[in-house]
């Protein structure tokens, strides 16, 4: 696909990487690779390769990221569908494990949808703490959504927000913040080819735009302390090293991590900082001339992925860590965080850190602002009925729809929240029906009631596609026998949750949504 390469790209990387370049340029004459995550929300590595009959190598930069061969299509197998793991370009793996992401932490993924890297910070939170993933665009969202509750994440808050209005709310709340930015994409011409068709040389500087400004207000809302993951899959410098070198020269606050260069990854390069690329693009000519030496050497520490030197596509990460000098300033500023009013407009009822089934004390019931009491024993009496001793602590009601939210959120009120946080379900007339988020971010062993299918049988499919299914009285496992066999039915696939179904007489009433089945 060389040939179709636009001119003035080709023009810039051959001057960009001088000898280098003829290897690059073969590089898209090569076989992409494709790369897979495994979901360790549900399942650990060891125990997915062990039940997985995909042919999968390890990719060197993840954990848990493996190659897979392009005919073997994991997307159009039931344990995709159980979320077990997700599709991920290889190189697009890199800079959440640059993040060093730890169970507890409040972390914002500023960029996030379609929610490949949200989804592998969720993993890496273990349940605990704060996944804030925002994207500005309402559409993309909705793919975001889906992936977090695809894969089971119970603590995740998905925005759809301008940055610059998530800067109040959030002010010094993060510890760690991923900037996947928006970028020109001239890592990915390899693999969407359209994009090279499409790319034109201003958007280089169209994108730095936004990139600085996205950089200004992450660095807002992290911590003192913190860190930050700046990252983008494309060549120019403008929107790399460039980018880094000018946000360093504004924030002194801030200094370069330096990412060792292993695994076939390589340094950034200092000199590029003000390459001149007048011939280029006029516009960007002298936009970074302040930049001091020191400033420029230390981009040296930031990191690129080449498709001619490791198996994957082309991206750049800068790893950005706040100083905590001024640790005491924000120590204040938290605490008046603390002090603001309860979050969302609509309702929350605190429930206790954790449900015990059978007691009486923690049943709230909510008042929403200018509408009746709402009771939510429904909620409560679903939970008794039909789920084991799932912790939920924070209840929050939109409209019918209950969510359990993630503890210690500033106030959200003015923002829109898409989720706030793992949607339960939602009540209706004396009764609570069960999202299918529910099913997903539980686990086998939370159901009082389970129907196990296997991926090699037939059957599997044919839940998946959303088929009414006869199952036989003695296939409806409980946890107790003195259940009853009527009602609810957590559907497991080769032992992981799919969706609901619900048992009556001999035949499951399929409940796995319209939106999700298999075609
Ligand atoms: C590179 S993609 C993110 C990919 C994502 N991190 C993943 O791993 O699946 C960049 C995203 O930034 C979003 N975006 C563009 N401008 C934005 C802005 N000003 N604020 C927040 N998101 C923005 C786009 O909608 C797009 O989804």
């Amino acid at each position: 696909m060389g040939s179709q390469l636009p001119e003035a790209f080709l023009t810039k990387m051959e001057r960009m990487l001088g000898e280098q370049y003829s290897a690059f340029l073969a590089s898209y004459e090569d076989t992409r690779w494709y790369g897979l995550r495994i979901n360790t929300l549900k399942c650990s590595v060891e125990q997915f390769l062990s039940l997985s009959e995909l042919d999968l190598k390890p990719i060197p930069w993840t954990p848990t990221g493996f190659y897979y061969r392009e005919e073997d299509r994991p997307g159009k197998h039931p344990h995709y569908h159980a979320g077990l793991y997700y599709i991920q370009e290889p190189s697009a793996m890199a800079p959440v494990e640059l993040l060093d992401v730890h169970p507890g932490e409040r972390v914002l993924d500023l960029c996030a949808a379609p929610g490949g890297k949200s989804t592998q910070i969720a993993a890496k939170l273990e349940g605990q703490g704060v996944l804030v993933t925002n994207d500005i665009h309402s559409d993309r969202v909705k793919a975001l959504v889906k992936n977090i509750e695809l894969s089971g994440v119970r603590n995740a808050v998905v925005l759809n927000e301008q940055p610059e209005k998530l800067q109040r709310p959030f002010e010094g709340y993060f510890d760690k913040i991923l900037i996947d930015a928006p970028c020109s994409g001239e890592g990915m011409f390899r693999k969407e080819e359209d994009m090279a068709k499409a790319w034109q040389p201003d958007w280089v500087k169209k994108y730095a735009e936004m990139q600085r400004e996205l950089l200004r207000q992450a660095a807002v809302m992290l911590r003192s302390g913190g860190r930050i993951v700046y990252s983008t899959c494309t060549f120019s410098p403008e929107e790399n090293e460039a980018m880094i070198a000018e946000f360093l020269q504004a924030h002194p606050r801030f200094k370069v991590l330096a990412v060792s260069p292993e695994h076939g990854f390589r340094s950034g390069e200092p000199a590029w900082v003000d390459l001149d690329m007048a011939s280029y693009n006029k516009e960007t000519e002298g936009a970074v001339s302040s930049v001091s030496e020191s400033t420029k050497q230390a981009v040296e520490g930031t990191v690129r992925l080449w498709p001619h030197l490791l198996h994957g596509e082309g991206h750049f990460a800068a790893v950005l860590e706040c100083s905590s000098d001024d640790e005491n300033q924000l120590l204040e500023e938290k605490q008046c965080l603390q002090e603001t009013p309860e979050p969302f407009e609509a309702v929350k009822a605190r429930k206790q850190a954790k449900r015990s089934h059978g007691t009486e004390g923690s049943r709230p019931s909510v008042k929403v602002k200018g509408q009746p009491v709402i009771d939510l024993q429904w909620l409560y009496q679903f939970m008794e009925e039909n789920t084991l001793d799932i912790a939920f602590s924070n209840i929050i009601l939109h409209g019918d729809h209950v969510y359990a939210a993630p503890e210690g959120l500033p106030d959200l009120n003015g923002i829109r929240v898409i989720r706030p946080g793992w949607y339960l379900g939602c009540l209706r007339k004396q009764r609570f029906e069960p999202s299918h988020a529910l099913a997903m971010g539980m686990r086998a062993s939370d159901a009082v009631r389970m129907v196990s299918l296997s991926s090699a049988d037939a059957i599997a499919i044919r839940y998946l596609k959303g088929e009414t299914l006869e199952i036989a009285e003695e296939r409806v496992i409980r946890s107790r026998s003195a259940i009853p066999l009527k009602g609810y039915c957590l559907v497991c696939i080769d032992g992981y949750p799919v969706g609901w179904g619900k048992w009556l007489d001999g035949m499951l009433k399929n409940e796995y949504p319209a939106g999700w089945r298999w075609t």
